[in-house]
């Protein structure tokens, strides 16, 4: 049975509107107007235990409401959300002690308080059995390098040292599904390496089911076999990364350097010249009718070559035309 089952979840949120000026601010008192927004118009999608997921889309498409659902912070209007055979929302304490959560944007620790004692508030609030305890963290704190900052408080910290800071405060009271909301957010190289890191050893290592959203497609590229996109709260895409890759591009692109003058007309049914340059010739194929290994091959062999590359369009690059292709765009 998959750890995560949603089936047609929906969430309208209510905005209350005000006229402008004071005319509006004095209407307002007796007169509340709303507006409505719909966040997710019947979500679904499952997850089976150990997955990593790239959970991706434009700003304002969903994302983080599904997580806010799933951690039990918000209730839908509609569907049907079960993690563990638990509804997040109805079965709450229970819920939260066995998931950790995320939030790039947000601190779930004391901000004037040292992040150890944070870390050991944390240990109270679970209830987490203090030796399981002390050996938890002291793994979390070797792994993600935090021996330094723990009597820092977190105010002090460096935004990357706080994000490997809250991992380590998520994964406390050792939960084996995480929700990863921006967890690389505003960080820079290296700290975006060593979360990553971290994250795939996590799943790979100890098993731990995640939930990843994130607009920095290095990190889905990096981490993510399977992504889910969402745009205006439905479901866009729910497939392996290279399958998304393949929806968007129906040409593929292969570049040769040729020892010698290259052939005068290189046919093949499914492949054509794009350009050549000197010793160079650019070829273009449908992956669909040609798998690349099989045309580097024969090229090879039939051919003195020095150089042979296949040009991948970035991911950014792939997630941009799909969200074009679906009118996915911020909405
Ligand atoms: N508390 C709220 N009250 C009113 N509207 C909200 C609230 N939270 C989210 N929304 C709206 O719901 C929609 C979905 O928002 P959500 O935060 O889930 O998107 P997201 O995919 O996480 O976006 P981003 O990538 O920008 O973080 C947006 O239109 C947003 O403005």
């Amino acid at each position: 049975m998959p750890q995560i089952v949603v089936e047609d979840l929906r969430k309208t949120y209510r905005i209350a509107e005000r006229a402008p000026g004071l005319g509006g601010a004095l209407r307002g008192l007796w007169q509340r107007r709303h507006r409505e927004v719909q966040a997710l118009a019947g979500v679904s999608f499952q997850l089976e235990r150990g997955e990593l997921l790239g959970f991706i889309g434009p700003n304002g498409a969903g994302k983080s409401t599904t997580i806010k659902v799933l951690a039990g912070i918000l209730q839908p209007d509609g569907g049907r959300v079960t993690v563990d055979g638990r509804e997040p929302s109805a079965d709450r304490q229970r819920h939260v002690g066995r998931i950790g959560v995320v939030f790039g944007q947000r601190t779930q620790l004391w901000w004037d308080l040292p992040v150890g004692e944070g870390f050991d508030l944390l240990r109270d609030i679970y209830r987490v059995d203090a030796r399981r305890y002390r050996a938890t963290r002291d793994e979390l704190v070797a792994a993600l390098q935090l021996e330094r900052v723990l009597d820092q408080p977190v105010r002090q910290l460096s935004l990357g040292q706080r994000m490997r800071a809250e991992i380590a405060a998520a994964l406390l009271h050792a939960p084996d599904l995480l929700f990863l909301d921006e967890p690389t957010i505003g960080l820079d190289a290296p700290s975006k390496l060593a979360v990553r890191d971290f994250v795939r050893r996590a799943n790979r290592e100890r098993g731990t089911t995640v939930l990843l959203t994130t607009h920095d497609m290095h990190d889905i590229e990096a981490l993510a076999e399977r992504v889910i996109v969402i745009g205006h709260g439905r479901v866009l895409a729910d497939s392996p990364v290279a399958a998304l890759r393949a929806q968007v591009m129906a040409e593929r692109r292969l570049l040769v350097d040729f020892a010698e003058t290259p052939p005068p007309a290189f046919t093949q049914p499914g492949v054509r010249e794009i350009a050549r340059e000197g010793r160079m010739l650019v070829l273009g194929f449908d992956p669909a009718q040609v798998a690349a290994p099989a045309l580097i091959a024969r090229i090879a062999t039939t051919h003195a070559v020095e150089d042979i590359r296949l040009e991948g369009l970035a991911i950014e690059e792939v997630i941009t035309r799909f969200y074009a292709m679906h009118g996915a765009a911020e909405g």
